[in-house]
């Protein structure tokens, strides 16, 4: 395969409940509709499979996110275009895997805890405020948000579908696609 043939990895990163498998997983369907070669790794499927027994230590969740970023590297080889969502909290650990990652885009998914916490998806921010849940993301746990990604997504401020149209212009453009292989 020519390397003008690889694909790209689209990486959203946010915290629990901002948005990032709801973009993701619609953007998903959008491309797949469209007929082009696309997975998803999403976060708690992968925590499911790949990264089963992993916890929330620093140390671990380091190594899902760079267990994702191999996957998504082999598919992007191939010519898949990779959508990822995983809070991946640590700016040095996204920074080091995206830079190796062929046509790597970082998309912050980015709502306020105030915000996320009222959304509560999931219900386990009322439990990680209640100290249920220890090492919770923005509430017990670092949230380093990206310096300079490629989309920075206000979830609280825009709607699903003008969020979803910036990030499939991404995903069609040559933006984000590595130099040489424009
Ligand atoms: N302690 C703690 N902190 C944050 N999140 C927690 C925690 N415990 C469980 N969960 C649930 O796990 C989902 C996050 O998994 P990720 O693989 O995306 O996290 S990480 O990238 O390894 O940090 C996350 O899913 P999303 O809500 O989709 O982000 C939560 O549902
Ligand atoms: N602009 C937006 N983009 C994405 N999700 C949004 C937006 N506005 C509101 N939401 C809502 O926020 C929630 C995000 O949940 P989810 O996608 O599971 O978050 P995450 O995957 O980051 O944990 C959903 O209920 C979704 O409908």
């Amino acid at each position: 395969m020519s390397r003008a043939a690889e694909g790209r990895v689209l990486w959203f990163t946010g915290l629990s409940g901002a948005g990032k498998s709801t973009l993701a997983s619609a953007l998903y369907r959008e491309l797949e509709r469209r007929g082009e070669r696309v997975e998803l790794l999403d976060g708690d499927a992968v925590r499911e499979n790949l990264s089963k027994g992993l916890g929330f230590s620093k140390a671990d969740r380091d190594t899902n996110v760079r267990r994702i970023a191999f996957v998504a590297g082999l598919l992007a080889r191939h010519g898949v275009t990779v959508l990822v969502s995983a809070i991946s909290p640590y700016r040095d650990t996204r920074d080091a895997v995206l830079s190796e990652l062929p046509n790597a885009s970082e998309i912050f998914v980015d709502a306020p805890l105030s915000v996320v916490t009222e959304r509560d998806v999931k219900g386990l921010y009322l439990r990680a405020l209640a100290g249920e849940i220890p090492h919770f993301t923005g509430v017990s746990d670092p949230y380093e948000a990206p310096l300079s990604p490629a989309l920075h997504l206000r979830t609280d401020q825009q709607s699903i579908e003008a969020c979803l149209e910036q990030v499939l212009a991404l995903a069609t453009s040559e933006v984000g696609r590595d130099a040489a292989y424009a």
